[in-house]
């Protein structure tokens, strides 16, 4: 059975993994704690800790073996190599995230995409053909799809994460400002960039106070 990790340390490892799958595009073999501290923002010593807990060992001048640490964390956090994802919306913002050459990088593949607009269907965006909304159960059953992406107008949003929760998806990238209504068995990430702006700007300005005061 798979150990249970606390939130905090799956959330860090998720940084390392991230961090060392673009260290080694950029041609690296070995990474230290310090590099995944500094690129994180964790102490050194804490990414230390977390890769020990998980069994995970470097070596002193070295650091740690790049491929091997992105598959052991994989392996813990239970990852696919790949998975196919469901994307609705095949305007701006979908043909941006379809035609997107990192997320193949990273093990997630942009499968199907859906539109509502007839004009649509059919259109290649991607490396994908544009199928209409209505094929979204089948297609996610026969490509086992448990991720969606939400790039629609905020009025079809609800809709559509009815038609997703329907089709077994279990993770939703909702890119739409609507707060959605889903079974607690699904999980709903918000993209909102005016979110991480207000933490910023949160930090920012507690700091202007301090420097203030
Ligand atoms: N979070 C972010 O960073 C961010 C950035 C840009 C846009 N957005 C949001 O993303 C969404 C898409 O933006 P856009 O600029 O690509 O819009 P867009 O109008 O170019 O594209 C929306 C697409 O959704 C399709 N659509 C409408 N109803 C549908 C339905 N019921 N089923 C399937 N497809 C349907 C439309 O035909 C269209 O192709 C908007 O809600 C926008 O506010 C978020």
């Amino acid at each position: 059975m798979r150990t249970t990790l606390q939130p905090g340390l799956t959330n860090r490892l998720t940084k390392y993994l991230r961090t060392t799958q673009q260290l080694i595009e950029e041609g690296r073999d070995a990474v230290s704690s310090k590099e995944l501290g500094d690129y994180t923002g964790i102490n050194p010593v804490q990414v230390r800790r977390d890769l020990n807990a998980i069994g995970f060992s470097g070596t002193r001048g070295v650091g740690y073996q790049a491929y091997d640490l992105v598959e052991a964390v994989r392996d813990i956090l239970g990852l696919r190599q790949t998975y196919n994802i469901a994307l609705v919306g095949a305007g701006n913002l979908g043909s941006a995230i379809a035609a997107s050459t990192i997320l193949p990088k990273r093990g997630f593949v942009i499968h199907d995409v859906f539109d509502a607009d007839t004009d649509k269907i059919g259109r290649t965006v991607g490396n994908v053909v544009v199928k209409h909304i209505d094929e979204l159960a089948k297609s996610v059953a026969e490509a086992e799809e448990i991720i969606g992406i939400i790039a629609t107008p905020a009025s079809a949003a609800q809709h559509v994460a009815d038609l997703m929760t329907e089709a077994n998806i279990r993770v939703i990238l909702n890119y739409t400002d609507v707060l959605l209504h889903v079974p607690s068995h699904v999980d709903v990430h918000r993209i909102d960039p005016t979110a991480q702006l207000m933490h910023t700007l949160y930090y920012l300005t507690q700091a202007e106070g301090q420097e203030a005061s």
